[in-house]
């Protein structure tokens, strides 16, 4: 699990760490954990820290503070250093530094695109934590020469030019190779498309203690899902599974209904009831025969997918509220929501979805997800999982939003939504609560397409779903029975009971 932290929240933990070590300690470290960092990108490039060409772009503040020490360190193993004086003073400390180690400054207006045809590196200390949003169109252009020659650009603490809480990159931010941060993840670093800049993220320890600060993001690694996802145990049966009641589709939008009873099937559930649309049906009777039709027992709803208009809308969720099973309510079903609903509930809009629900423009979403999707869930009472390139989820009271795993945009497409309205539906039916399901089911999704990327339909997308979800149970299997593949390699020897029970198996790692 990766957690970030806010600016704010950010400049609260280096307040502290101050009091203690003092400012300039932390900037030192900060500068050694840099440099040891670009160092490596040089060896692994170029074969060879000595003698590389290194450009330091340097703003105002202290990240600029930042890049001039990391600059002096790199050239004292001897590369060549240029610092460029991109925005502002640079810090005046870390120039002298620089300059006493052999390095040299260079005014911005003297340093063109051509000056950077012989660099190794370029490294981002514009701006960090205390940046505004976007940098001047000359600097920009500077930077997309960087890229364009394909230079390496190391971005220290955060790529130059994104807005550090919200993640929006306006055009022309840094794009960087590798991002060095110090201390704590940002929101930038884990929202879209601020994180897609970021490019390799590597955090260096500068001794803040962030144990008592609740954190704003919470991001999910494949290892955190593969952890949490619930795997039948030995004795489990489909009730132990779970029982998802899908009632999607409509006339007009039969598809809906058949995809997200395929995500609720290929998510795990033990028994799929669909009491949907008829026409919905008709196809799920051929496609999907485990699926059941006809009232009997529920353990988790899904509604709304393909819904259209529905005259008995309110009614339908309504009755559902009441019975307080844990309800996934997607798509059309979120335009007849009732003032107050419970955690249980679990509505999944993307942006638009989010806008109209919240009563504001979609681009206020885009501008700030995270804000969005935590004052959807306050507002509503209920769990909210917002879809898109981030997926967030947050639960009514609760300060930090979790993020599911990022996967490649190949699930921005028609059908995806209901898809994963049944992956969560079939979390929900298995006993998992609701915040966690979500992110369960998003990254589950996310992590199928990753790994069979492609133009692939959403129907053939959950079927990889349950691929990756084998994988857990087979991972699982594994832990279990560790003693399977070294029995067939070594001498085909029974397991011993030790060799089952020993101190790294599954209950002795987690
Ligand atoms: N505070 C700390 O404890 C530590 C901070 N560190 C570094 O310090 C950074 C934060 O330093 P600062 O607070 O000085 O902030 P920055 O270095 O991000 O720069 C802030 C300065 O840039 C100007 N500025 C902001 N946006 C601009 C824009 N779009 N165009 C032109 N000028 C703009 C501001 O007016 C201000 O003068 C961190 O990101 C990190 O790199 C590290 O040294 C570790 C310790
Ligand atoms: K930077």
């Amino acid at each position: 699990m990766r957690y970030a932290f806010t600016v704010a929240q950010t400049r609260a933990l280096e307040e502290a760490a101050f009091a203690v070590v003092g400012g300039a300690a932390l900037m030192q470290r900060a500068a050694h954990g840099l440099s040891v960092r670009a160092a490596d990108l040089l060896a692994a490039d170029r074969g060879a820290v000595y003698g590389a060409r290194v450009v330091v772009l340097v703003g105002p503040g202290n990240n600029g503070g930042d890049a001039l020490y990391a600059g002096q360190r790199l050239a004292r193993r001897g590369c060549a250093v240029t610092a460029v004086q991109a925005l502002g003073r640079p810090h005046a400390a870390g120039l002298a530094a620089l300059l006493a180690a052999g390095g040299r400054l260079i005014g911005g207006d003297r340093f063109h695109d051509q000056d950077l045809a012989a660099a190794d590196l370029v490294i981002d200390g514009v701006l960090g934590i205390g940046g505004r949003p976007g940098l001047p169109d000359d600097l920009a252009a500077l930077i997309a020469g960087a890229e364009a020659r394909r230079i390496p650009i190391v971005a220290v603490d955060l790529p130059s030019g994104v807005d550090t809480d919200t993640g929006q990159a306006p055009e022309g931010s840094v794009r960087a190779t590798r991002t060095v941060t110090f201390g704590t993840f940002k929101p930038c670093h884990l929202i879209e498309p601020a994180a897609s800049r970021c490019g390799q993220l590597d955090l260096v320890d500068i001794g803040l203690d962030e144990s008592r600060t609740v954190p704003a993001l919470a991001a999910w690694e494949p290892e955190d899902v593969a952890a949490h996802w619930p795997v039948p145990g030995p004795t489990s049966d489909k009730y132990a599974r779970g029982v998802v009641g899908v009632d999607t589709g409509s006339q007009v939008y039969p598809g809906a209904g058949v995809l997200s009873t395929c995500g609720a099937v290929h998510g795990g559930a033990g028994m799929v009831r669909f009491l949907g649309a008829p026409r919905s049906a008709e196809i799920i009777v051929r496609d999907l025969p485990n699926v059941v039709f006809g009232e009997g027992r529920v353990q988790s709803w899904l509604v709304g997918s393909g819904w259209g208009d529905r005259a008995d809308g309110d009614d339908v969720i309504a009755g559902l509220v009441a019975e307080g099973l844990p309800l996934v309510i997607d798509a059309d079903g979120l335009r007849y929501l009732p003032a107050a609903l419970p955690g249980n509930v679990l509505l999944t809009p993307h942006a638009g979805e989010l806008a109209r629900l919240l009563g504001i423009e979609r681009a206020e979403v885009s501008a700030d997800p995270a804000t969005a999707v935590r004052r959807a869930a306050d507002d509503t009472g209920a769990t909210v999982l917002l879809k898109g390139a981030t997926q967030l989820v947050a639960a009514a009271g609760v300060e930090t939003v979790e993020v599911a795993v990022p996967g490649p945009a190949w699930t921005g497409q028609a059908g995806s939504g209901d898809v994963l309205g049944g992956l969560c539906a079939a979390v929900l039916a298995a006993g998992v609560g609701t915040r966690t399901a979500a992110v369960l089911a998003a990254s589950v999704q996310a992590m199928a397409a990753a790994r069979f990327p492609g133009p692939i339909p959403p129907q053939q997308l959950a079927r990889h779903c349950a691929s990756v979800i084998g994988e857990f149970s087979a991972a699982l299997l594994h832990d279990l029975l560790g003693f399977v593949g070294s029995a067939r390699s070594v001498d085909r020897a029974k397991p011993t009971r030790s060799s089952r029970s020993g101190p790294h198996g599954r209950d002795g790692r987690r």
